[in-house]
């Protein structure tokens, strides 16, 4: 497709031209594109930082050959920075019109495929291998010096904290055990972490022990959000850590700790520093001579000076890698080219959020060491499959759980996110009614909070508007333009009632920033975008999927079915329902029909019991 259809689509930039070119860390040209005519600002675009782009002369569509792949890099409103390959050359003729376009990113697939051929390969079965075959039972130290250095750090650990040296919390008694366990694992241990129990809390603990210990540690998860989540409070734990991949993907904070800035502040990364400058320079030497031979000889002093610059930048990312406690990497990264050239062997590989990961995605990490840690929750959502026909699939931390049960895997039990009655059905149908609630946030409700009025609202924790009397039936979203969103459904009575909802709450004196709307239907989420945006800018709008992992004081779930056939989709799911209704802190307004939604499995059936039973309930007409 040409670009300027792209364009349309939000898929491209055309019609650009290069304003300048630069070699920037880890020897990228970094080009900057902006609006063919100067001063202008680019079109609206759905291109963001970190996504993988080709650029090519204006008018290339047809020709991938001439495309140069690359990353974008930054994006403001006048102009793109896209980071080209070290080795890159952009042709003169393209510096007055070029386009950049959004390409297929097929590299985690062909990583992970890779990992899958290497495990196939693997000459002798490590006992980790064979323990996640389901072959051998999981093992832990039960050395009485090991066991005695463990408790040694604990102590350290609780000293630190009186110490104020370290201004996290304690350890709660799950989250310790939990902790023990993990360190003294010898092939596998889980973590199980419902929501809000602080899972990634006593990970980064884990993972500060075995580093104090010595071990050689890399941390993994399947996003780079959660990379960076660990990578942020291992640094204020004071832990050195290294964090590979893209700097455009990363959250700025932790740029400082990635790969590309360590390298560059070592004494070795300056010394590539001159040597990227002396490339520069000789660059736009050549760039300007007219002398086709002196042209040529330059050109070819670059193409020296290239190489002078990966060899010595080769070992200066070993070293740091080397130098670091903990390395960093998504699961897909951790197959990238920085570690796999460092050759470094790792004593342990801890992966966080480990039930969002596929299985082949999790072989990457189990062939870095000996050692596996994985934490998750098999009741949230697993990863998205964007294939229809894709066989159903369990995570690797669901398959070993089931497998060895408690054998391997330490659940924690104290939530420190949701009032009780917003707990109540996933912790007794989910998580077999050993989930209670921190004294801190038991009975929580917004009234408590500094500002705002006592309403039925914000005193109650749970709130159930109940449409089944009021037929509002949902209807199909045929506006949408995208073929993914053909499923996709509304509902505008729900809509209307979210939004007198958000108004009630924001009326009692909350911040809209305190409140998130969510929906498990892309079509109800841009309705309610749509009513609500232009009141309340700052208020969160989003899918149940894409809402995984966080949360609010107050949240407002519209759950949008309702037909006489009763169908619910993928609403049937439910992880997805277990996500929506435990993002709420102190207030949850579900609204739905009941005659449509409930009863239609175990989980809705308890779920809607207990709104019945103790939700404040609302019958609008
Ligand atoms: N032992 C503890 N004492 C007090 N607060 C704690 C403790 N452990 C965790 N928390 C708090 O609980 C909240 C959730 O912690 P964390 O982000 O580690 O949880 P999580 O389980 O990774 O979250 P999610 O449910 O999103 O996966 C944080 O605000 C954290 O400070």
């Amino acid at each position: 497709m040409a670009a300027t259809q792209l364009q349309r689509l939000g898929f491209a930039l055309a019609g650009l031209r290069i304003t300048a070119t630069r070699t920037g860390l880890g020897g990228r040209l970094l080009v900057t594109a902006e609006a063919a005519v100067a001063g202008d600002a680019l079109p609206p675009t759905a291109l963001r930082a970190g996504d993988i782009v080709g650029v090519e002369r204006a008018g290339g569509g047809h020709n991938t050959e001439a495309l140069l792949e690359g990353v974008v890099w930054t994006m403001a409103a006048a102009r793109v920075v896209v980071a080209l390959g070290s080795d890159a050359v952009v042709p003169t003729e393209w510096r007055e019109r070029c386009s950049v376009r959004k390409l297929a990113n097929d590299t985690p697939y062909r990583r992970m495929l890779q990992a899958l051929r290497d495990l196939a390969a693997v000459d002798k079965r490590p006992m980790l291998h064979s323990v996640l075959f389901g072959d051998a039972q999981p093992r832990f130290e039960e050395d009485a010096d090991i066991q005695r250095e463990v408790e040694e750090l604990d102590e350290a650990g609780d000293a630190d904290q009186l110490n104020g040296t370290d201004e996290s919390c304690t350890l709660n008694p799950s989250q310790l055990a939990a902790v023990r366990r993990a360190v003294t694992a010898r092939d596998v241990a889980l973590i199980h972490g419902p929501p809000g129990t602080g899972k990634t809390h006593t990970l980064v603990e884990v993972v500060r022990r075995l580093a104090v210990q010595g071990k050689a540690v890399l941390v993994c998860a399947p996003s780079n959000v959660a990379v960076d989540n660990m990578a942020e409070r291992l640094a204020r734990k004071r832990v050195r850590v290294v964090r590979l991949g893209h700097p455009a993907r990363m959250l700025p904070g932790v740029a400082a700790h990635g790969l590309d800035s360590c390298v560059r502040e070592s004494d070795g990364g300056r010394v590539v520093a001159d040597v990227r400058r002396e490339i520069d320079a000789t660059l736009a030497q050549a760039r300007k001579s007219k002398r086709a031979g002196e042209r040529r000889a330059l050109y070819a002093q670059v193409r020296e000076l290239r190489g002078e610059h990966r060899r010595r930048e080769a070992a200066v990312v070993r070293q740091t890698i080397c130098d670091a406690q903990v390395v960093l990497a998504t699961l897909s990264g951790a197959a990238g080219r920085s570690l796999r050239s460092a050759r470094h062997a790792f004593d342990v590989v801890v992966v966080d959020e480990a039930t969002q990961a596929l299985e082949a995605e999790c072989w990457i990490a189990a062939l870095l060491a000996p050692v596996l840690i994985l934490a998750g929750d098999h009741h949230q959502l697993p990863p998205t499959l964007r294939c229809r026909n894709a066989p159903p699939h369990s995570s690797m931390f669901a398959r070993v759980r089931a497998r060895f049960g408690d054998a391997v895997c330490c659940m924690l039990t104290t939530q420190y996110r949701m009032h009780v009655d917003i707990m109540r059905v996933p912790a007794d149908v989910l998580y077999d009614a050993r989930l209670v609630a921190h004294p801190s946030v038991g009975a929580h409700v917004l009234a408590d909070l500094e500002g705002i009025e006592s309403t039925d609202d914000t005193c109650a924790p749970l709130v159930f508007v109940d449409t089944a009397t009021a037929a509002m039936l949902e209807s199909a979203d045929d506006a949408s333009p995208l073929v993914s969103d053909a499923d996709s459904r509304l509902n505008r009575g729900e809509a209307a009632l979210v939004v007198r909802h958000v108004e009630a709450l924001v009326a009692a004196g909350l911040h809209p920033r305190q409140i998130a709307v969510i929906s498990p239907y892309n079509a109800q989420v841009r309705l309610l975008v749509s009513l609500l945006r232009p009141h309340f800018p700052d208020l969160e709008i989003g899918s149940v999927d894409g809402f995984q992992g966080r949360e609010k004081e107050a949240v407002v779930l519209s759950l949008v079915r309702s037909n006489p056939a009763r169908e619910i989709g993928f609403l049937a799911d439910y992880r997805r329902i277990n996500v929506a209704v435990t993002r709420a802190r102190r207030h949850l307004c579900i609204v739905a029909d009941s005659t449509t939604v409930a009863a239609r499995n175990p989980f809705l059936k308890a779920l809607f019991a207990h709104l019945e039973a103790v939700a404040e309930l609302r019958f609008p007409d």
